[in-house]
């Protein structure tokens, strides 16, 4: 799916040009840009109060940029606007259905909302109820839900109409293991089968890792950097934790070597990372040889708490 504007080239399926919202002192979102490419699955990822909420609201014509502009599926973004309603499934809140309706009867509300037919069989309710795992519980009524179906019954509500640009704010959050695993095989069967774009929000590196195909990283209303997931690997960092009998003669032998040992033996010159065996043979031919030597990976939430400089806060 390409979104086109008569014979140019394919534009972004959403495109935030240095938007920015301010609410009196506080800058929620500060001159954010950025483009979200058709059948991607973009993860905007910051820590509570980022303005991860913030720009997906603007996404969604809920609030207006104090500065700056926002298009999706190549319309301008305005309050009142709804030329992207019809083509956008979202979930931005926390998950809310009519307590006293069933499953069916919710997703049966929207289906009227949106004006979709009933046929062919099994229709858009049926097949979403069955898509989202909800079949069990189509007869029960939303207040007697768990957490997490309710949550999932919040996103079949997004997905009722087949979408082709799903936004949506933290969709894992309250969901047990399994159906994190169910969500993201869903999503990323959208994305690849239905080439649906999905723009959601999180505060899990690790979970959107496995999830996203690019990854920008908000802080303080800030796009501190931007990332394909697939490159993720060479950003985090390595280093060589190296143990011996007498650490303070290897500390001694190593840095009269060219390598810059700290004092706990862990090094993070380039050529002992990527060569081991030479500083093995180094520590024992002056007679202090290794007990240990490891190549230690940072792992992905470190890399992100570096990222926003948080990790020493
Ligand atoms: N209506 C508002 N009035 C004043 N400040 C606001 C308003 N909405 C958001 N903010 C502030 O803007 C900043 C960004 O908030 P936002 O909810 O977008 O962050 P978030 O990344 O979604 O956080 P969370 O993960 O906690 O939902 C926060 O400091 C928040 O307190």
């Amino acid at each position: 799916m390409t979104v086109k504007i008569g014979q140019s080239e394919p534009v972004p399926v959403i495109e935030v040009v240095n938007a920015s919202k301010r609410y009196g002192d506080v800058v929620a979102v500060d001159g954010v840009s950025l483009q979200v490419q058709a059948g991607q699955i973009y993860a905007l990822l910051g820590l509570n109060g980022a303005g991860k909420t913030t720009l997906i609201r603007m996404l969604l014509g809920m609030i207006t940029p104090t500065e700056g502009s926002v298009s999706v599926l190549g319309a301008r973004v305005s309050r009142g606007e709804r030329a992207a309603w019809g083509r956008t499934g979202y979930l931005v809140e926390a998950p809310a259905a009519y307590p006293e309706l069933t499953v069916r009867e919710n997703l049966e509300v929207v289906r009227r909302l949106r004006r979709l037919p009933t046929r062919p069989a099994p229709g858009p309710v049926d097949a979403i109820i069955e898509r989202l795992s909800l079949t069990s519980y189509a007869d029960r009524r939303a207040q007697a839900l768990s957490m997490g179906n309710l949550q999932r019954l919040a996103l079949a509500k997004a997905l009722v109409h087949a979408p082709e640009l799903l936004i949506l704010d933290e969709p894992v959050n309250g969901l047990d293991p399994a159906g994190v695993v169910e969500i993201r095989a869903l999503l990323a069967d959208l994305a690849r089968e239905h080439g649906t774009t999905v723009l959601l929000s999180s505060h899990l590196l690790t979970e959107v890792a496995r999830l996203a195909t690019r990854i920008g990283i908000l802080h303080h209303g800030r796009l501190l950097q931007e990332l394909a997931a697939s490159g993720l690997d060479q950003q985090l960092r390595r280093r060589l934790r190296v143990a011996t009998r007498d650490d303070t003669k290897a500390h001694h032998v190593l840095s009269t070597r060219g390598y810059h040992p700290a004092s706990d033996l862990v090094l993070t010159d380039d050529h002992a990372i990527e060569h081991p065996e030479q500083v093995a043979t180094v520590l024992v031919k002056c007679g202090v040889p290794p007990v240990q030597l490891l190549v230690e990976e940072e792992d992905l939430e470190t890399y992100f708490l570096r990222v926003v400089g948080a990790d020493n806060a």
